[in-house]
């Protein structure tokens, strides 16, 4: 398929800062878009088959064939089939609507990435390296690519050394033998062509215009207009469905009124701007860092400073590409993958703005808010200004200010009052509450220049659309603007424009077909009966604990009474487990995230509120319990380990009726694992265990989890069925009988009189 680009496709030298100003140009070429057919036709595959562990080598020449970032302008390329969420906008639009009339303050939850530019480098180099002495150690992550040249080296290879961590997969993977690492393998690579024909031979591209408008009625039909409350990530429980979640009242908007928020720094303040970066092709490594040095842009030296002092030596790619085109002035949609700085790729060109910025006067106890940056969950948010103050270490006299939900209104009304900040970072329902509710409050944001949307395609999907529309409506039109996320699907690109301006530049640091996961992370994905779910779970961190000292593993689940229900369980066998979900407290919810963030042998049950953006270190295995929302949010979990260039490992555990969800990531190298053996003792543990989890821990477990299952077209259109499946999971918590559902909550989600449900 050729590619249709509005515009010109520009194709430069892989030093991308150095292409951005004149005074560095060496050499970038610039081709019309026409050529872009030819080169895809030429070299389609090119980059299928060349390793992860090769040495990169970039010629300071500019070299048209080789790829590096894919960047846009507006829209163009093709449409992805919308995903079954989008699908099922209008039908769960009204189901919630129906919800909300009839229960006022209900609660709604929702709740992964990587290797792009790098992988381009790598590849590139490795083309150019292969004549040229010995390749670095991973040559076996490459492999895994390879369809039939996968095996027992390349597995070896790819955790290299014998000091190296045994991984769960090394426990569980290929039970089946080759023949499916083959077939998994081919799959992948197949899958790759014809998808990727955009990325592979574009050194660095960009589209022009958003012509193509197309889906754009279907996206915003049924927009999330319902929804006031402030608990953001609980709002997207309406996709997943969790009635229960829905029509509990939540207990975390009373807590936390004490929260401290903002972040003190130290240090003197002055922005002092350096001259534009000199041209610097220096050779980057095969990492997911660039050889760029942050000195090489006009930062302000306070920033740098503070920069050094947290560690960093050289930009990340996301931060390389993007940086930029951002100081010129554009606007920017960006995708990397996860655990690759795209946070401080936002903040420091923010803050450079605020900076640039008029000084508020000292009586001003208002003063503009400058950057506003959306975050989808308050775990994101909390972090994005943690990262913020990093950064502002030595300017005191910037301020950063965090509004999320589960504080009261009025305690960060005051906070606001007393703390004037010039960057504020907020979740999209509690940042609306402001906007209608906080005096000067809209004024304020009049003084927008800069609005980030992090986590840009979940924040403009269907759950938040509505939030984030009054939100742009807020902030002047004369602003920057920058979205950034590790998924864009195509459907999310057509409707970037709700707020990006029309030459806004897409910078793509993720090459497509080469898969949005990291390479270093294994994944595997297991079928199995619901009975045998939670003794696997079970098995699978034995044997992960034993292998791995300094485990750290989050496991997610469908819903937050599930996950009540997975830490219940797993406490009860006497594993080390914390658990997050939004019908927690905010101040539980931000003292378990840190002490997660700082702990080593500890488990993390956890539903999607931690799916999106957070950073915890060293996660060594990441379990996925049952149908993830969609591919985006199986990226986005998978991605809280393999960070900063890291090893990892995922697993995907789905009952058979749910294997359908691989086909939506049959481009990424997921393995199907056998099961492991499941020792009777573990077995009668695990059904002890379950014997010793609360009833109404259970009930509440069995209604959310229907709830969310009849959230998923493919699974709900058959009621008799989903609920025979509901049983099943009842069932597999040692339940004789199924748990009764009120008559109310059961017209609401559309089961009436459905057999086999109890009601009360
Ligand atoms: N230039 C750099 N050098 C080293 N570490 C960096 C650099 N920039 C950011 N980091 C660190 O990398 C980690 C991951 O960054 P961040 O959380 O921003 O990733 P992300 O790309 O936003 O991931 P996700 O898609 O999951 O949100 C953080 O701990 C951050 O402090």
């Amino acid at each position: 398929m050729s590619l249709k680009f509005p515009l010109g496709v520009r194709f430069i030298t892989h030093s991308l800062p150095c292409t951005r100003f004149p005074s560095m140009n060496s050499g970038a070429l610039i081709y019309s878009f026409r050529s872009v057919p030819v080169l895809s036709k030429a070299f389609p595959f090119r980059l299928k088959y060349i390793g992860l562990g090769s040495r990169v080598n970039f010629s300071t020449r500019p070299e048209r064939s080789q790829p590096e970032f894919v960047r846009r302008s507006g829209a163009g390329g093709e449409i992805r089939a919308s995903k079954s969420l989008i699908e099922d906008e209008a039908e769960l639009s009204d189901w919630v609507s129906d919800l909300r009339t009839s229960s006022s303050r209900g609660k709604f939850t929702s709740e992964e990435d990587n290797s792009g530019p790098e992988l381009v480098r790598r590849n590139v180099v490795d083309r150019d390296n292969s004549s040229r002495g010995p390749r670095r150690g991973r040559e076996g992550q490459s492999d895994r690519f390879g369809g039939a040249r996968r095996g027992k080296e390349g597995e070896m290879d790819r955790f290299g050394g014998s000091d190296r961590r045994r991984t769960t997969s090394d426990s569980f993977r290929n039970r089946e033998g080759a023949r499916n690492g083959r077939i998994q393998g081919k799959s992948s690579e197949s899958s790759f062509r014809g998808r990727n024909e955009r990325n592979v031979d574009s050194g660095f591209r960009r589209d022009r215009g958003l012509e193509n408008n197309k889906g754009l009625g279907k996206q915003t039909r049924g927009l999330r207009h319902e929804v006031e409350d402030s608990c953001d990530e609980d709002e997207m429980r309406i996709v997943s469905g969790s009635i229960d979640d829905l029509l509990s009242e939540d207990s975390s908007d009373e807590d936390d009124e004490n929260d401290e928020l903002v972040i003190q720094k130290v240090g003197s303040p002055k922005a002092v701007r350096t001259d534009m970066p000199r041209s610097d092709h220096v050779k980057t490594s095969d990492s997911y860092l660039s050889k760029t040095r942050f000195d090489q842009f006009p930062l302000s030296p306070l920033s740098l400073k503070a920069i050094k002092d947290a560690g960093f030596e050289t930009m990340t790619v996301v931060q390389e590409a993007t940086l930029p085109i951002i100081l010129q002035g554009k606007d920017v949609l960006a995708k990397a993958k996860t655990g690759t700085g795209k946070t401080v790729a936002f903040l420091l060109p923010s803050i450079e703005a605020v900076i640039k910025s008029p000084p508020p006067s000292r009586d001003n106890r208002q003063p503009p808010i400058v950057v506003l940056v959306v975050c989808p969950t308050r775990e994101l948010a909390s972090q994005a200004a943690a990262e913020a103050n990093t950064l502002l270490k030595y300017h005191p006299s910037i301020g950063v200010q965090v509004v999320i939900g589960g504080t009261k209104l009025p305690t960060e009304q005051r906070r606001m009052q007393t703390n004037p900040c010039q960057i504020l970072v907020a979740t999209p329902g509690r940042l609306k509450d402001h906007i209608e509710n906080t005096s000067g409050f809209a004024t304020r944001l009049m003084g927008v220049k800069v609005l980030v949307l992090d986590e840009a395609d979940h924040l403009l999907d269907m759950g938040f659309r509505r939030d984030i529309e009054r939100i742009i409506a807020a902030v002047p039109k004369q602003r920057q603007t920058f979205l950034f996320s590790a998924t864009v699907p195509e459907e999310v690109r057509q409707i970037c424009h709700v707020a990006l301006k029309r030459d806004h530049e897409f910078i793509n640091c993720v090459q497509e077909g080469t898969g949005e996961t990291h390479q270093k992370v294994t994944q595997m994905y297991m079928i199995a009966s619901l009975d045998r779910h939670f003794s696997l779970l079970y098995v699978l961190l034995k044997e992960h604990i034993a292998d791995n000292v300094d485990y750290k593993v989050i496991i997610f689940c469908t819903t937050a009474m599930v996950t009540r229900l997975v830490a219940d369980l797993l406490s009860q066998l006497s594993l080390n487990v914390r658990e997050i979900h939004s019908r927690k407290p905010q101040s539980y919810r931000t003292r378990v995230s840190d002490e997660f963030r700082k702990s080593k042998a500890i488990i993390l049950v956890t539903s999607d509120v931690s799916a999106r953006g957070v950073d915890y270190p060293d996660v060594s295995l990441v379990v996925q319990m049952g149908l993830p929302s969609d591919r985006e949010q199986y990226i986005h979990r998978l991605g809280r380990t393999g960070r900063k260039g890291k090893e990892g490992e995922g697993v995907l555990l789905l009952a058979p009726w749910e294997e359908y969800f691989m086909s939506s990531v049959k481009d990424l190298p997921i393995t199907k694992s056998t099961l492991p053996p499941l020792d009777p003792e573990a077995v009668k543990r695990v059904q002890k265990g379950l014997s010793q989890v609360e009833m109404k821990n259970k009930e509440a477990a069995y209604q959310a989890w229907l709830g969310y299952y009849k959230s998923q077209k493919m699974i709900a259109r058959d009621t008799t069925r989903l609920v025979e499946l509901a049983n099943e999971f009842s069932r597999s918590m040692g339940l004789d009988s199924p748990p009764a559902i009120a008559k109310n909550v059961l017209g609401k989600m559309g089961l009436k009189n459905v057999p086999g449900l109890r009601t009360k």
